[in-house]
C-alpha cells in the first residue's frame, strides 16, 4: 500500500488523547469522514481526532490542520492534537517553532527545550453568540442550564466559552469522578442550547493553581484528555475568580500547564508521544502499519 491512494500517518496521543496525524501535504483532497469513521471504529486505529496536515494556504503559516472528530465530524480546535503535530513535524523537520493555520484561527505553537510543547491556543470568545448558544445570554460566566431535577440538580450552571470549538464547563465541589458524565455528558452536548453541539467538561478547583478536569468531547465521548477543555476550564475559572491566571490542569491523563497571558491568549504547555506509524486511504480509511511497527 504505497501507491499514490495512500499517505503517511502516525498514531500518537497526547496525555492519553488518541490522535492519528496524517500527513496530506502535497495532496488536493480531503479525509473523508467516511475514512474518519472506519479508523475510528477499528480498535488498532481507534482515535478522538484525525489532525490532517495540509500545505499552506496563507502567508507566513508553515501548514493548514484540518480536524477531525471519531465521529467524523469537523472541530476548530484541538490542544492534544495540535501538540502531537507539533513533535511528528519537530522530529522530522528540525524545526522547533510553528504557525499553523485552522478552522480557529492562526496558532503559534513551539517545542520547548525540556521536550514539552507549548501552543498558543488563541483569544477566548465569551459572547453568547460565539460560542454559539441559540438564544441571548449576557453573562456567560454562568448561564441557565441544569441537569438533573429542578429542586436538586446533579450539575447546573456551566460557564461557557469558544476556545475556537465550544465548551461547557461546569465547576463542581465533589470529586470529579463522582459524577456520571458518560449519562449526562451526551445530554448536555446534544442540548438544543448549543447548535453546533458542546464539549462538556467537570471541573474542581483544588486550590488557586490547581484544577481537576473530566471532559465528555463533542464528537466523541469520554476521553483520558481534552486539551481546549483544560483552557476553557482555566479562563472560565479565573473569571469566576476561583484561580489565578497561570494554572495546573489535571487530567485523566495528566497535568497541563495553563497560562492565560496578559494579552488574552492562552498558552498550553504538555507533552506528546509517537505510538506507531502506517500508510492510510484518506478516502476509504484502509489502512497498514509500517513493517517495523508492525512486527514490534
Ligand atoms: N481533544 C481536543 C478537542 C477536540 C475537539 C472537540 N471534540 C470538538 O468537537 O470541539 C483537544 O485536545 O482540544
Amino acid at each position: 500500500m504505497t501507491d499514490d491512494t495512500t499517505v503517511p500517518f502516525a498514531r500518537m496521543n497526547g496525555l492519553g488523547n488518541r490522535i492519528l496525524v496524517v500527513d496530506m501535504r502535497g495532496r488536493s483532497e480531503h479525509v473523508t469522514s467516511q475514512a474518519a469513521i472506519s479508523l475510528a471504529n477499528n480498535p488498532q486505529t481507534a482515535f478522538d481526532q484525525i489532525m490532517a496536515v495540509h500545505d499552506p494556504r496563507l502567508n507566513g503559516t508553515d501548514q493548514r490542520i484540518l480536524i477531525l472528530n471519531a465521529d467524523g465530524s469537523e472541530a476548530g480546535a484541538c490542544g492534544n492534537g495540535t501538540r502531537c503535530v507539533v513533535s511528528a513535524l519537530s522530529a522530522e523537520t528540525g524545526q522547533s517553532r510553528f504557525t499553523f493555520e485552522t478552522a480557529a484561527g492562526i496558532l503559534n505553537a513551539e517545542e520547548t527545550d525540556g521536550g514539552q510543547i507549548a501552543v498558543d491556543m488563541g483569544v477566548p470568545r465569551f459572547g453568547w453568540q460565539d460560542i454559539p448558544l441559540s438564544e441571548p445570554f449576557q453573562d456567560t460566566r454562568h448561564i441557565e442550564l441544569a441537569v438533573g431535577p429542578a429542586d436538586d440538580p446533579i450539575v447546573h450552571s456551566p460557564a461557557v466559552v469558544s476556545m475556537g470549538n465550544p465548551h461547557a464547563v461546569f465547576f463542581v465541589d465533589n470529586d470529579v469522578w463522582s459524577y456520571e458524565l458518560e449519562k449526562f455528558g451526551p445530554l448536555v452536548e446534544n442540548h438544543p442550547l448549543f447548535p453546533e453541539r458542546v464539549n462538556v467538561s467537570l471541573a474542581h478547583v483544588r486550590d488557586k493553581q490547581t484544577i481537576d478536569l473530566r471532559t465528555w468531547e463533542r464528537g466523541v465521548g469520554l476521553t483520558e484528555a481534552c486539551g481546549s477543555a483544560a483552557c476553557a476550564a482555566a479562563v472560565s475559572s479565573v473569571r469566576r475568580h476561583r484561580t489565578v491566571r497561570h494554572v495546573t490542569v489535571n487530567l485523566p491523563g495528566g497535568p497541563l500547564d495553563l497560562l492565560w497571558r496578559g494579552d488574552d491568549h492562552v498558552i498550553m504547555t504538555g507533552p506528546a508521544e509517537w505510538e506507531w506509524s502506517g500508510r492510510v486511504n484518506p478516502i476509504t480509511g484502509a489502512f497498514m502499519r509500517d513493517r517495523e511497527d508492525a512486527s514490534a
